[in-house]
């Protein structure tokens, strides 16, 4: 039976371990809070999942040697800007042949990083080692047992099967990929793209205004995936568009939820307060910006996003920026 374990019991490292347990993976995971994992061992998460059944077999443990003791699946679920120095503490209880999973959508601030790289660097893992799972997946949904699919990437084929064999139920379908770059670049970028289309949607604006958002959003994430060498058909993918549109759309989104509460005039203090939850484009858009920078790519919705949460423009003004836009070919 294949052992994994866990790191991060919020809302998606919950839903993702329930739904590897379901798979008939032996499932261990960590919390910080000895509430918490006794709450998850006990069937429940009424912080992240409230309502929420989740199955016998999985158990919770704050304890993290005895989580990663002889995992043959790790998988990380931390806010992005958490993991390396998480990393310094976990990576030596790795391991060594197991796969390393990431569930994150966030771009390392500072360094660019996506998180892939960090585990590499701050985790010491090979390539071949690390795996991606990306796609249109609300915790809450998948947790409720509604079914989705997902890319599970990894340079290895081997590898990536592993994981989609640790994790595949009758709602939970997952894809092989070897893009890497493609699937994490979908979902971080996709997480800004949805806090612009959330201010469009708490300033009252309607469905036009949110497909154009959609639709230019995903120009220029592909621009940014072509300038990384992303396969453009990953974009079009289930870790491109589909959780572009699930994201963009859904009230259950942090990042949608967080827009339209900046629209509605809340600062980011305010909302970062209230939320209790990671928005990862909240600071994952400064560092797609400085990423787009550096590669020389255009990136006109993730600026305006920036300067929005910076609390230079009001969400209002960033609309009326991006239409005033001098006019270009759609193509470039
Ligand atoms: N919630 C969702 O629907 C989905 C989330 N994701 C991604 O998964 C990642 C994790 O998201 P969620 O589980 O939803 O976040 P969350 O905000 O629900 O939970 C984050 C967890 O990390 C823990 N944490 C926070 N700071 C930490 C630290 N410094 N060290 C260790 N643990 C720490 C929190 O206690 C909590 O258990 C994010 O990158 C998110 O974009 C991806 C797909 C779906
Ligand atoms: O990544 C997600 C769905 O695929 C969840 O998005 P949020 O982090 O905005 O809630």
């Amino acid at each position: 039976m294949t052992r994994a374990a866990v790191v991060g019991s919020g809302s998606w490292g919950t839903a993702f371990a329930a739904t590897m347990a379901h798979a008939g993976t032996d499932v261990v995971l960590w919390a910080r809070r000895p509430e918490l994992a006794a709450q998850v061992s006990a069937g429940r998460n009424d912080d992240y999942l409230p309502g929420v059944e989740l199955p016998p077999g999985l158990r919770g443990t704050t304890d993290v040697a005895e989580a990663l003791d002889e995992a043959d699946v790790v998988v990380f679920a931390v806010p992005s800007q958490t993991l390396r120095a998480g990393l310094a503490q976990w990576a030596g209880l790795v391991p060594p042949d197991a796969a390393v999973v990431s569930l994150m959508k966030g771009v390392e601030l500072g360094t660019t990083k996506r998180m892939s790289e960090v585990i590499a660097e701050a985790g010491d893992v090979e390539p071949e080692r690390i795996v991606v799972v990306s796609g249109p997946n609300l915790a809450r949904e998948i947790a409720l047992r509604q079914p989705a699919a997902s890319v599970v990437a990894c340079v290895d084929e081997l590898m990536a099967e592993r994981v989609a064999d640790a994790c595949v139920t009758p709602w939970f379908r997952p894809y092989t990929n070897d893009d890497v770059v493609g699937v994490e670049l979908g979902g971080a970028v996709k997480n800004v793209v949805a806090l612009a289309v959330g201010m469009a949607e708490g300033m009252g604006l309607g469905d036009n205004t949110k497909a154009s958002l959609i639709t230019r959003g995903l120009a220029e994430t592909s621009r940014l995936g072509a300038a990384l060498g992303a396969e453009p058909t990953t974009l079009m993918g289930l870790a491109g568009v589909g959780d572009l549109i699930a994201t963009c759309m859904s009230s259950l989104s942090r990042n949608h939820t967080f827009g339209v509460e900046l629209a509605r005039g809340r600062t980011v203090e305010e909302i970062g307060a209230s939320l209790h939850q990671v928005a990862e484009g909240v600071k994952s858009c400064e560092s797609i910006a400085q990423l787009a920078a550096e590669h020389g790519v255009d990136m006109p919705i993730v600026g305006a996003v920036v300067a929005v949460v910076r609390g230079r423009v009001t969400p209002q003004h960033m609309v009326g920026a991006l239409m005033g836009r001098s006019l270009k070919s759609e193509a470039d």
